[in-house]
């Protein structure tokens, strides 16, 4: 609050000036200030104070005599994000192999509940790369804004999967799980990485010579029944009932 009540000299009175940033006073000190000639500079800057001073008090004076006017607590707390937004924030976790589908989903899910008027994000093993653990903090952070994130990453290991989920509240986690078999994602091999990995090209590659461990306890699985495994906006249904059925769309 910019207000003096204790009388100062004229050295507390410039570092008080300087440090308020008041406009005025440190005009006079840049013209004058080179001089050591405090008596004449602590003057115009008393001026200043004492206006300043009158000023905050008639301030102060008008807010102690209103009845109108009460002290509130300013909380923008996870109650009101959640409803300004009408939303509850989650992570929902998209794993599963390379090319089974899972930055197919996230969009759809996005443009889903987008048109549902709700707010997501999409981190995208693509759009950030600094390592599981950090990426589970980040998709925290944007859940306790209560944003709908969709995160989709191969995130092959239990371990990794369960440190996240152990960072969000209870229900703030939600695994899905694209069961696409491995035949498939490799047939479809967009980047033709597997085509790659096969040949030796890539080393340590998920599902070829690096492990997929499928999660035992995923909320949702997305599993492909036969040839087919659903559209891409089915799938996205599929999530979107599920948050829907527990209560993620509304307050
Ligand atoms: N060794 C190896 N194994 C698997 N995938 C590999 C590898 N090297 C590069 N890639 C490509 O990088 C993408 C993996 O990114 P992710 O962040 O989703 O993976 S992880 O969660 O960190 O394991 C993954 O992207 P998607 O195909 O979209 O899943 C691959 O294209
Ligand atoms: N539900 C689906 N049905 C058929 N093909 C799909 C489906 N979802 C994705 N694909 C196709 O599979 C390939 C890999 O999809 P992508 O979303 O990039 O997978 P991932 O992010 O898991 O690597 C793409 O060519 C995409 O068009």
């Amino acid at each position: 609050m910019f207000r003096k009540t204790t009388t100062s000299s004229s050295t507390e009175l410039y570092l008080f000036a300087l440090i308020s940033n008041h406009k005025e006073t440190l005009n006079f000190n840049l013209t004058f200030g080179d001089h050591d000639d405090r008596p004449r500079l602590l003057e115009p800057i008393k001026a200043v104070e004492d206006k300043e001073i009158t000023c905050a008090h008639d301030q102060e004076e008008n807010v102690r005599n209103s009845m109108n006017i009460k002290w509130h607590e300013c909380l923008v707390d996870k109650l009101a994000r959640q409803e300004l937004l009408k939303q509850k924030g989650c992570v929902i976790w998209i794993t599963g192999l390379s090319g089974s589908g899972k930055s197919t989903l996230a969009c759809a899910l996005s443009r889903g509940l987008h048109l549902r008027g709700k707010l997501t994000y999409i981190l995208d093993g693509d759009n950030v790369r600094h390592g599981l653990n950090s990426e589970g903090e980040v998709a925290k952070l944007f859940a306790d804004a209560e944003i709908i994130c969709v995160a989709c990453l191969i995130s092959p290991y239990r371990k990794d999967r369960a440190m996240c989920r152990a960072l969000l509240p209870k229900g703030g986690f939600i695994e899905v799980f694209m069961d696409v078999p491995l035949q498939i994602c490799e047939a479809r091999d967009p980047k033709g990485l597997y085509r790659l990995a096969r040949a030796g090209k890539i080393k340590g590659f998920t599902g070829i010579d690096d492990p997929y461990e499928p999660p035992l306890d995923a909320e949702i699985v997305l599993r492909h029944k036969g040839l087919d495994c659903g559209s891409p906006r089915e799938l996205a249904e599929e999530v979107i009932l599920y948050l829907e059925e527990r209560g993620y769309l509304e307050v």
